[in-house]
């Protein structure tokens, strides 16, 4: 049995500065892997997601910047083995920079496979045993694969990843994240895109006026959206795949070369022996945490996905924030002391913090909105980009901002200047008489603060 004063389980967003953390404070600390070294982010999440987005970008500018007085002649060619080789060497830097972390630290001991709990405090990699007085999971999820699906040759956001040659059909199963993201960036290269979403609207969960203007932005962009969509099935067909849905009111079929699923994701809780454990998950299969992120045996932690509160490289990293800071710091910080916040990457991108309308009504909650379409946003007619709209929600009764939705052009950026006025706790007075730019999108967050209506 070899002992560690701490075991990781996972390199996701929250293992890795957790390692370096607890070495610097002097734990001789093992960190284990299985796969490739930074997890989904790095290797089949965010990085390279948001390298091909900036290329689709790329791509949709060059075709289409004719009124805008620049006009290139012929048609736009993708290559997209150039495109992933780019985004294999930004995973392959990642790779180098953890190696080094790992490497050079004499308290860090990398294991490079599966882990799985023998009991509370054993665990057990490559036939060797090792136990710590803390352990620390951070194994993550996995796209979720439907069995309708699993006859199928189908894709998901890692394969997807691998191609070599843009496809000329694609169906994509889900108008969530990782469907419109990959959605709108294979349309812009080429590929014929048809989403298949059960929902009334893509991205349903937003406000209804939020998912109606994403629905109608992706169609405009030539993507086939067919809502309401249930009963998806896939079978091979002549070389094919044979997608039926709608089963229920008479079928309906779409012959596809490629088909993407993108129906959510899964924990990897379910082959980490856990049942081995005192560890309790939730009917999900998500590990149950405290606000100090502890799981119901005291010395066992959990951090990022797998933990269900979160599902984002931002949460997980500050899911070792949490715990970096009950272990080592003065300032003490907590699962509740969070807003809620993302952005998705089409195009505008959409970006979020705290309440929305729909959480709001829910809550009871007494609230005021604001709202200004991005049509009469200067800086957004000048770039030629006036699709979406922003929207801030201020509490009635303390004055302090409850949340915001700003789908626009710069939306992931400007957004930050919401999250930061709540996490100060300042009330919307401060926001509206603050002098901004001219000409951002930023400086109508102000304007915008002045006509305030009674939710
Ligand atoms: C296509 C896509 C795009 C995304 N884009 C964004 C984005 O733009 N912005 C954003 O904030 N989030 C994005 N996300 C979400 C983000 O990738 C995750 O929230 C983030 O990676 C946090 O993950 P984590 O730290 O929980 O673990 P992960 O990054 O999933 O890492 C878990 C690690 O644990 C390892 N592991 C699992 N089980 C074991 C075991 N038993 N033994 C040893 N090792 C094990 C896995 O191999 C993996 O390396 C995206 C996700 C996807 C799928
Ligand atoms: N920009 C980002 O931060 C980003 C990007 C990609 C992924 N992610 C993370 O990855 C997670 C997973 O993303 P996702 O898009 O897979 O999940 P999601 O939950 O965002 O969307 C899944 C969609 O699939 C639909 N769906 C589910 N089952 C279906 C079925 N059988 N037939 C038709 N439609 C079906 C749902 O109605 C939903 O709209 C996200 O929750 C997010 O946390 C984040």
């Amino acid at each position: 049995m070899k002992k560690f004063d701490a075991i990781i389980i996972g390199t996701g967003q929250a293992g890795p500065p957790l390692a370096a953390s607890l070495a610097r404070n002097g734990l001789k600390t093992a960190i284990i892997e299985k796969g490739a070294l930074g997890g989904t982010c790095v290797n089949t999440g965010c990085t390279p997601t948001k390298a091909y987005v900036a290329s689709a970008r790329r791509a949709f500018i060059a075709g289409n910047s004719r009124e805008m007085g620049v006009n290139i002649e012929g048609k736009v060619q993708i290559d997209l083995k150039t495109i992933k080789a780019r985004k294999d060497q930004l995973i392959a830097d990642s790779h180098k920079s953890l190696e080094k972390t790992f490497e050079k630290d004499e308290h860090i001991s990398l294991f490079r496979g599966k882990a799985m709990f023998l009991d509370d405090h054993t665990i057990l990699v490559n036939g060797e045993e090792l136990t710590a007085k803390k352990i620390f999971i951070n194994v993550g999820g996995r796209p979720r694969v439907p069995k309708d699906f699993e006859a199928v040759n189908y894709l998901t956001n890692r394969s997807m990843l691998q191609l070599d040659e843009v496809p000329e059909n694609l169906v994509v199963i889900g108008g969530g994240y990782v469907g419109l993201e990959f959605a709108q960036m294979f349309s812009r290269f080429g590929s014929k895109v048809t989403i298949l979403e059960r929902g009334s609207a893509l991205m349903k969960k937003e406000d209804d006026d939020i998912a109606e203007a994403i629905t109608e932005i992706i169609r405009k962009s030539g993507i086939n959206v067919l809502l309401n969509s249930d009963c998806i099935k896939a079978a091979e067909k002549d070389g094919e795949i044979e997608v039926t849905y709608n089963c229920e009111e008479g079928s309906k079929t779409i012959q596809t070369s490629h088909l993407l699923l993108a129906v959510g994701r899964v924990p990897n809780t379910d082959e980490l022996g856990l049942e081995k454990t005192s560890v309790e998950l939730d009917d999900r299969g998500f590990i149950k945490v405290n606000d100090e992120l502890q799981t119901s045996v005291p010395h066992i932690w959990a951090l990022g996905d797998c933990n269900g509160e979160g599902a984002f490289t931002h949460t997980s990293f500050n899911d070792f924030q949490i715990v970096n800071s009950q272990l080592f710091e003065e300032r003490k910080r907590k699962l509740s002391d969070r807003f809620p916040c993302y952005a998705a990457y089409i195009d505008p991108p959409l970006a979020r913090v705290g309440l929305d309308e729909k959480q709001i009504k829910a809550q009871g909650i007494k609230a005021k909105v604001a709202e200004m379409p991005m049509e009469k946003v200067a800086r957004a007619k000048e770039k030629g980009e006036t699709a979406g709209k922003m929207k801030i929600f201020i509490d009635a009764e303390t004055d302090r901002i409850l949340g915001a939705t700003f789908l626009g052009t710069g939306a992931d950026e400007y957004i930050h200047s919401v999250i930061d006025q709540m996490y100060a706790g300042a009330t919307y007075q401060v926001m509206r008489d603050a002098v901004h730019i001219h000409p951002t999108v930023s400086e109508l967050i102000p304007t915008m603060l002045e006509k305030l209506r009674d939710l």
